[in-house]
């Protein structure tokens, strides 16, 4: 007779999971974005977070969403998290792969997204839903065949000690 336990994890949650452990690794102090990559057959390629290029500090660099002087916000240093994942993929090609990501990619990630052949993407929260960077994501996904549907959530906790 099976001893098998019952109460694991689904894969989405497994994917999802690892997508936003890895957004708790982002310095954003107001939106931490986390991305896993997944092949066809259910294995993890790659993995990624919002954050500065290598050599950009952390602390040198600012964090800040709104200033006089662009060169003073965030925007124009952070690598968000879907590049990132896509970037330090060290495998090959990532054709036909899936993505999971913690936030609707923006319309940069959605044409690397594309253009890495990726072609499905989960996602959780859309808190910029209806904003023009989130509709060209949708417009240049429904053109390139992308397939994107929200995460369904199922409620379930998990705890780590780390
Ligand atoms: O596709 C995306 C869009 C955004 N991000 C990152 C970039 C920033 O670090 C934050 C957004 O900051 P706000 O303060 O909410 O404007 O999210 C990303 O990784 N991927
Ligand atoms: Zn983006």
């Amino acid at each position: 007779m099976s001893t098998k336990r019952e109460d694991y994890i689904s894969w989405d949650e497994y994917f999802m999971g690892v997508a936003k452990l890895s957004a708790s690794r982002s310095k954003d102090p107001n939106t931490q974005v986390g991305c896993c990559i997944v092949s066809q057959d259910n294995k993890i390629l790659s993995m990624g977070y919002n954050g500065f290029p290598i050599g950009c500090s952390d602390d040198m660099f600012p964090w800040v969403r709104e200033g006089e002087d662009d060169l003073k916000t965030k925007y124009f240093y952070t690598v968000h998290s879907e590049l990132n994942a896509i970037l330090n993929y060290r495998g090959g090609s990532l054709e036909g792969s899936k993505l999971y990501v913690s936030l609707f990619p923006c319309n940069e990630c959605a044409k690397a997204i594309i253009q890495s052949g990726i072609k499905e993407v989960i996602y959780d929260c859309n808190k910029y839903d209806g904003s023009s960077r989130v509709q060209a994501s949708m417009m240049m996904f429904d053109a390139a065949g992308v397939k994107y549907h929200q995460y369904q959530r199922s409620g379930r906790k998990i705890e780590i000690e780390l």
